[in-house]
């Protein structure tokens, strides 16, 4: 944090305004002291290392300079965070990310080999397979990715083309790119960082294909990193954002492995070729399922960065008059600027909160798994679909909106929220796309109407469709518990309208396919307000847990926040509130009153309600977000360090404009 004198004077009365205790709140935020502790701990180590400080801002950097400093920055923070782990305790991988985003300014070339390599060896290896690579991946000997979009498939995955096929007679598998479409294209790292990929491809044997498995490939030589004989791998070029991801391509030409480098945790393949089925085929796609679950804390992650610079630029930032003869005013003060902002704050605690319940859920799903029960695995898939669909595509929409708050300042590169917005874009794609996800819920939504309607037993995300089914004659009432009732009936309304658009195309001759893909704008929206009464509900009942035990200043912003959320998307989704509650005009409008209440609570405590996500300057990056709030002046010293300011005259001028400005005189 920066000395108080240095700080500007409206950050300092806004902080001073402030009525709870932000360590608090940080804790919270967090899930206790102990990680704030940790994290700051860490953060001090990093941030006090001089090879990890830019010297030219990493904008002005070529592509492959870039890439070159990334790896450079990703291998110290490597050693240090090995070293940390070794000393303290081994880190959460939110630190190490957050961290991370602090000196490689944007994405590490190491994030699959962290994110998805490790935990595709450790989820879907077998002992022994972990045993032989864990210990090697862990300590970096072997860098590896995660391999499965090709250029003709990302989403389809049972499309994919690579295949391997296994030979009795040496007992291995033979891996092939048939066609260019088969290439592998997007994995992280893979253009030129990896060594090692774990690949997923058609596994045939004796020409019986046997889809989609996962094989562990090495694909450069550990010493010269020179492809290996019948690879042919490259980086993808230049992207909207992740530019130092390091994507990349890959093919394969009769490459050969051995038997045991297919994965074999689920299914297996012996040595003269029986294969053996394992208990459910998608478990091999594990790996996916806890990546979306974690995108749903990202997406916390990314708002509370967006939001931090935005709230603390509007602090500081004056513009036009309310009142004729009166000074400017903090365009915080502006109603229209808090309806922008403060629900950045709040989705933001609703996801974290939603995070911490779904990661509970997925923790006991695996604990499951290992006893041989699978009941729970197809509501963990639907809920980690649509809640990654749902989360990820807030954060883009709710960061870019937080751009937009900061007005022209906003689109500079050295405010940071172009490169936020890029992270967030790309989790929208990535993962398992927007709308495929919000379809794959779907599925599971329509068989849950199935079987509330058969009178079945529901599991317990679904369990309010048998409420809905009762007729619903309460009155509306506007607390928090029944607006949350009313997401339910409006989710339940609209998986009720696209079941029976489903029936009635099937009725009118359709299959059911072409019946479910002219419904699919209804199961879209199905899905959605499944997400919105999910979030709600568990952010209402996660903060009154977090409520119980925080001092009564914390517990008041926790629940202007989680009411502030609740009431801001009854107002949004009000049209499906009037066709499928019981609200009427009269309740909508205490509601309008009542969120404009909520953002007069919240005003005060906005600064401090920032503060307390407690990212540090070297994450924000940002000329207008930094703890002082010297918004001017960065942004001119940040100016000061373009290329073209270190001449007075740039070579441009003698080549071109004064031989053009001749011309033009004649
Ligand atoms: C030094 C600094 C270091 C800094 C870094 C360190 C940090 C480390 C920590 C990292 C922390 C977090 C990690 C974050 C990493 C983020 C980066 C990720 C980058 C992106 C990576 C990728 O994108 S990988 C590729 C992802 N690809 C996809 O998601 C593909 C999407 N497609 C699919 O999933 C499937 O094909 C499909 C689900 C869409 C359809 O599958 P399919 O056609 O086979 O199935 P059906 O539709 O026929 O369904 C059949 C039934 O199966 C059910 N099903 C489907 N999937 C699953 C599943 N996963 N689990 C359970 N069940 C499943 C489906 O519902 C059907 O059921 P029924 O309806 O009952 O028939
Ligand atoms: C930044 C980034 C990083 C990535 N990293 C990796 C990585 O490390 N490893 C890896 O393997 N992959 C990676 N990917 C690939 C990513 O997982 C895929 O791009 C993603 O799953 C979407 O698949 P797709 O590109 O085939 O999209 P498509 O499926 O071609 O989508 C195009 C459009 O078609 C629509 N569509 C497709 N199917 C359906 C359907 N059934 N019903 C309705 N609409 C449909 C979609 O909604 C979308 O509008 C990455 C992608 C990005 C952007």
């Amino acid at each position: 944090m920066a000395s108080a004198l240095k700080v500007n004077k409206d950050l300092v009365r806004e902080r001073q305004k402030c009525t709870f205790d932000v360590k608090e709140l940080t804790y919270i935020w967090e899930g206790g002291r102990e990680f704030t502790e940790e994290r700051q701990r860490y953060e001090n180590i990093v941030y006090s290392v001089k090879e990890l400080q830019d010297e030219v801002p990493e904008l002005y950097l070529s592509h492959k300079e870039r890439y070159e400093s990334s790896i450079r920055k990703a291998c110290i923070l490597q050693r240090l965070q090995n070293e940390y782990g070794k000393k303290h305790k081994v880190l959460n991988t939110r630190t190490i990310r957050l961290v991370g985003y602090g000196a490689i300014r944007d994405i590490s070339p190491f994030l699959l080999h962290n994110g998805m390599f490790i935990q595709t060896i450790e989820g879907q290896g077998t002992p022994e397979q972990q045993a032989e690579w864990m210990p090697k991946a862990q300590a970096m000997q072997i860098i590896g990715t995660y391999a499965q979009t090709e250029l003709g498939h990302g989403t389809f995955l049972r499309g994919l083309e690579t295949t391997a096929t296994y030979d009795v007679k040496t007992e291995e598998f033979i891996l092939n790119s048939p066609t260019l479409t088969s290439h592998k294209w997007w994995p992280g790292g893979l253009g030129t960082t990896v060594n090692h990929c774990i690949v997923a491809a058609q596994l045939y044997i004796n020409g019986k294909k046997h889809g989609i498995h996962l094989f562990m490939v090495q694909i450069r030589d550990l010493e010269t990193h020179m492809p290996l004989p019948g690879i042919n791998v490259g980086e993808i070029g230049p992207k909207l954002g992740f530019q130092t991801a390091n994507n990349g391509f890959l093919g394969f030409k009769n490459v050969r492995i051995p038997r045991k480098n297919m994965l074999m945790k689920n299914n297996q393949v012996l040595n003269d070729g029986t294969y053996v089925k394992g208990m459910n085929e998608k478990l091999t796609y594990g790996t996916m399922v806890l990546v979306r679950v974690s995108i749903v804390s990202d997406a916390a992650n990314v708002i509370a960065r967006a939001a931090t610079i935005a709230v603390r630029y509007a602090a500081v930032r004056h513009q036009s008059q309310l009142k004729a003869n009166e000074p400017e005013v903090q365009i915080l003060d502006y109603l229209t600027q808090q309806h922008k902002l403060f629900i950045a704050i709040a989705t933001s605690h609703a996801f974290s909160t939603t995070y911490g319940w779904l990661y509970k859920a997925y923790l006991q799903v695996v604990e499951d798994l290992g006893k041989g029960k699978q009941d729970h695995l197809p509501e963990l898939h639907a809920l980690s679909c649509c809640l990654k669909a749902t989360c990820s595509r807030d954060s883009a929409a709710i960061v870019e909106q937080c751009r937009l708050a900061c007005g022209g300042h906003g689109y500079m590169a050295s405010s940071s929220l172009p490169i936020v917005y890029g992270l967030a874009t790309a989790s929208v794609t990535y993962e398992g796309e927007h709308t495929v996800l919000l379809l794959q819920t779907a599925r599971y939504l329509m068989k849950a109407w199935q079987m509330a309607l058969q009178g079945k037993v529901l599991a317990p995300s679904v369990s309010y469709l048998v409420d809905s089914l009762k007729s619903n004659k309460q009155s509306w009432q506007n607390t928090p518990e029944f607006i949350v009732k009313g997401f339910q009936h409006v989710a339940a309304g609209k998986i009720k309208d696209a079941f029976h658009a489903i029936q009635k195309h099937v009725k009118a001759g359709k299959d059911y396919e072409d019946a479910w893909n002219l419904a699919s704008v209804q199961l879209i929206k199905a899905s959605e307000a499944h997400s919105r009464a999910i979030l709600c509900d568990v952010f209402w009942r996660g903060t009154i847990i977090k409520s119980s035990t925080a001092s009564p200043g914390v517990a008041a912003v926790l629940d202007h926040l989680v009411q502030l959320y609740i009431v801001y998307w009854a107002l949004e989704t009000v049209g499906d509130l009037l066709l499928y509650s019981n609200i009427t005009k009269e309740d909508i409008a205490v509601l309008k009153v009542k969120y404009e209440e909520l953002l007069a609570l919240i005003r005060p405590n906005a600064v401090g309600l920032v503060d307390a996500f407690d990212i540090r300057d070297e994450v924000l990056n940002s000329t207008l977000g930094s703890y002082d709030g010297r918004v001017y002046e960065r942004l001119m010293e940040e100016a000061m360090k373009s290329p073209l300011n270190q001449e007075p005259v740039n070579q441009s001028f003698h080549k071109y404009l004064k031989p053009f400005m001749k011309r033009a005189k004649l």
